[in-house]
């Protein structure tokens, strides 16, 4: 028989941008209403690069999550070719930053401060692997003569594996992978080394990009792959793989920076990433491995406790939003006017009244006030 609902221990979403100002207050609550942690990439502008900056981001993301949330940013640092190794202690000291974020200079959004040569790094990545600090890696090759589709798995070649002969301690977490190359080496790499995984780089494929026409809201970094790739992550996530985990990604950009001649990279997909992701697994027959993915191994991987409130996903269909309004913005989520089975359900923690005011602003594809939507809660 169909399970109807599914009671995970709550997840945590370790890897999304949050943005600032009017974004960050449109962003967060629909993350942190359903994860535990958000981890908030530092990729704004100008980038977090120190300890001093992600106190002060931090204060702007603790006050925009909604007080019943009971959610805890973290934040990653901005790793540049100036950082020194006592950032790294700071950061250890701070008990917020869990990670520095490698950009590859000119690689994805805001990477303009990003490192040109990791070994001008040394001191940083030698601090890192003494304390056991990850290194969050967007793993994608720069070189212009590389193929788009070839920068994750020429990465590895180029800079991962000589990277973790030269520190076998340090501890990396591949972001966003989209390729079996990806997928073979971390399963072959060590304890210290893990992958998140998007749910835009598990339902779909390169495909997307085009059907019918030219598709923006479809296009992130690392750009999407071959069916083939996608297969690769699915086989790997519903085999319950203790090194692979939640992270979204999510990356919201302003409709109009995406629906324009030259349309920035990132898919918004955090109101609607732990439904697809359930999605995702219940098509694989793997439903019981999501709560390791989601909630788990992420939280093992930080070396933190794993949450102990729990989420219930309910399988009753929902049509995503066509799109998230506010001030003179408008975001348009992942999956925008398809129909989900799964809807996540409010928490204990939150009255009724909460849940929908986390769907205020959020404009259905359905006139009808009494849509399914609307009956989520
Ligand atoms: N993934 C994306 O396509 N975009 C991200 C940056 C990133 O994670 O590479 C963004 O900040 O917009
Ligand atoms: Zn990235
Ligand atoms: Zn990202």
């Amino acid at each position: 028989m169909k399970r109807e609902t599914l009671t995970l221990t709550r997840p945590d979403d370790w890897h999304l941008h949050l943005r600032d100002g009017a974004t960050l207050r449109a962003v967060v609550p629909p993350s942190a209403r359903v994860f535990g942690r958000i981890m908030a990439m530092p990729n704004l502008k100008p980038p977090v690069t120190t300890v001093v900056q992600a106190r002060a981001y931090r204060e702007r993301l603790l006050a925009a999550v909604p007080e019943e949330a009971g959610c805890t940013p973290l934040l990653s640092l901005y790793l540049t070719e100036s950082t020194t190794p006592h950032e790294v202690e700071d950061a250890q000291a701070s008990g917020f930053v869990v990670g520095f974020k490698y950009y590859p200079q000119g690689a994805t959004t805001h990477s303009e401060a990003g490192v040109r040569d990791l070994m001008r790094c040394e001191g940083v990545l030698k601090a890192l692997a003494e304390t056991g600090m990850p290194l969050q890696v967007h793993g994608e090759v720069t070189d212009p003569g590389i193929d788009v589709f070839d920068r994750e798995a020429v990465f590895i070649q180029r800079e991962l594996i000589p990277l973790l002969e030269r520190f076998p301690d340090l501890r990396v977490v591949f972001e966003h992978i989209t390729t079996e190359a990806a997928v073979d080496f971390v399963r072959q790499a060590g304890a210290g080394v893990a992958a998140t995984v998007t749910p835009q780089h598990l339902l779909y494929n390169r495909n997307a990009l085009f059907q019918g026409g030219i598709r923006p809201h479809y296009y992130c970094l690392p750009v999407l792959k071959r069916e083939e790739h996608r297969q690769a992550l699915c086989a790997i996530v519903a085999k319950g793989h203790p090194r692979f985990f939640l992270g979204t990604d999510s990356a919201p950009h302003d409709r109009q920076n995406k629906e324009t001649a030259c349309g920035c990279a990132g898919i918004y997909s955090a109101p609607v990433a732990l439904p697809f992701y359930a999605q995702v697994f219940d098509a694989l027959g793997a439903l019981d491995k999501l709560e390791g993915f989601a909630s788990h191994f992420g939280a093992d991987f930080y070396r933190v406790p794993r949450n102990s409130e729990t989420v219930t996903l309910i399988r009753q269909p929902w049509t995503v939003p066509l799109t998230q309004d506010f001030e003179d913005q408008t975001l348009v989520p992942l999956g925008a006017g398809e129909i989900l089975d799964w809807q996540v359900l409010p928490s204990g923690r939150m009255d009724q009244g909460s849940w929908l005011d986390s769907r205020r602003g959020i404009r259905s594809g359905e006139e009808s006030p009494g849509s399914t939507e609307q009956d989520a809660g």
